[in-house]
């Protein structure tokens, strides 16, 4: 997800300056510069925003890592948060722990951010200062819409739908894929053909005032083709049961997450 946010940042008109720290990962240039481990982090560096993008469970350890690093550089500064689960207060500890009693801001952005189409939600703990909330927000927008929640626990379900939700588009793109292979089409044409209706359904979403119902019913002839598909989706025991029963599973991932 680092990573996504990154190719957004580089490609917006004004990337903030950026120390990218991440051990699998080479490559300084005029616009950023990497270091593998904490303790490279050039000596004159002193953050504005910290931004956590390493899976749960190595949130202590990259803290407690980059607060020996920087010590006092790391006063001033705020942590953002992109991970799953991990709630403000144990980042909060974590931070005190490693000598910084600072700000946490929690977001939840989704991998479209890496082609400048994301979504995150963003939440701030009370202590965050307005300014550290607009850099936050700002970084987030560079790399597509940003929608503030106002109560933290509210991520877990902004996960399972935004987070996670591209997955679930992957899988139907997958599906229609095979799908269309095994009625005889090449795997290229079937491809063109998925990706290429989940980008122009997408853009309609969009770019039309329509509620999601309205262009289904639009595409819908009585009795059509798109009528016998939606009559085996749309069984009580499809995706009526299954979708919400999928973004529940995944809310309360994310709530075990927490701890
Ligand atoms: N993958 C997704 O679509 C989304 C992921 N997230 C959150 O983003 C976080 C990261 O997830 P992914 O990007 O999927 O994981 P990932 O494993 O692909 O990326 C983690 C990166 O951190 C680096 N890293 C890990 N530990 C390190 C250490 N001790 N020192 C230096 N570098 C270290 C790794 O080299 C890797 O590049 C998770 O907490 C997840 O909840 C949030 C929104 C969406
Ligand atoms: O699967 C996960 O836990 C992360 C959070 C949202 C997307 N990927």
């Amino acid at each position: 997800m680092g990573g996504a946010l990154l190719d957004g940042w580089l490609a917006s008109p004004t990337p903030p300056r950026l120390v990218i720290l991440d051990r699998h990962r080479t490559g300084s240039d005029d616009a950023i510069t990497v270091v593998r481990t904490a303790a490279e982090i050039p000596a004159g560096f002193k953050p504005d925003i910290i931004v956590l993008a390493v899976k749960p469970a190595a949130a202590e350890i990259m803290i407690d890592a980059i607060g020996k690093a920087l010590g006092p550089r790391m006063s001033n500064a705020a942590i953002l948060s992109v991970m799953a689960g991990r709630t403000c207060a144990a980042l909060s500890d974590a931070a005190r722990l490693a000598g910084a009693d600072i700000p946490v801001l929690r977001a939840m952005p989704n991998t479209p951010s890496a082609v400048g189409a994301g979504i995150s939600g963003l939440y701030a703990a009370p202590s965050a200062t307005p300014e550290q909330k607009s850099i936050c927000h700002d970084l987030l927008f560079a790399v597509g819409d940003v929608v503030p929640v106002e109560k933290e626990a509210d991520l877990s379900v902004v996960t399972a739908i935004s987070g996670s939700g591209p997955a679930y588009v992957f899988l139907l793109a997958e599906l229609l894929e095979k799908a269309g292979q095994q009625h005889g089409l090449s795997p290229t044409i079937a491809r063109r053909l998925a990706r290429g209706t989940i980008y122009g359904a997408g853009r309609m979403l969009d770019d039309l005032p329509d509620s999601a119902e309205d262009l289904r019913k639009a595409v819908t002839s009585p009795n059509g083709t798109t009528a016998a598909a939606l009559a085996v989706l749309m069984k009580s025991d499809a995706w009526p049961e299954t979708v919400p029963k999928a973004i529940d599973a995944a809310t309360k991932r994310a709530d075990e997450l927490a701890g």
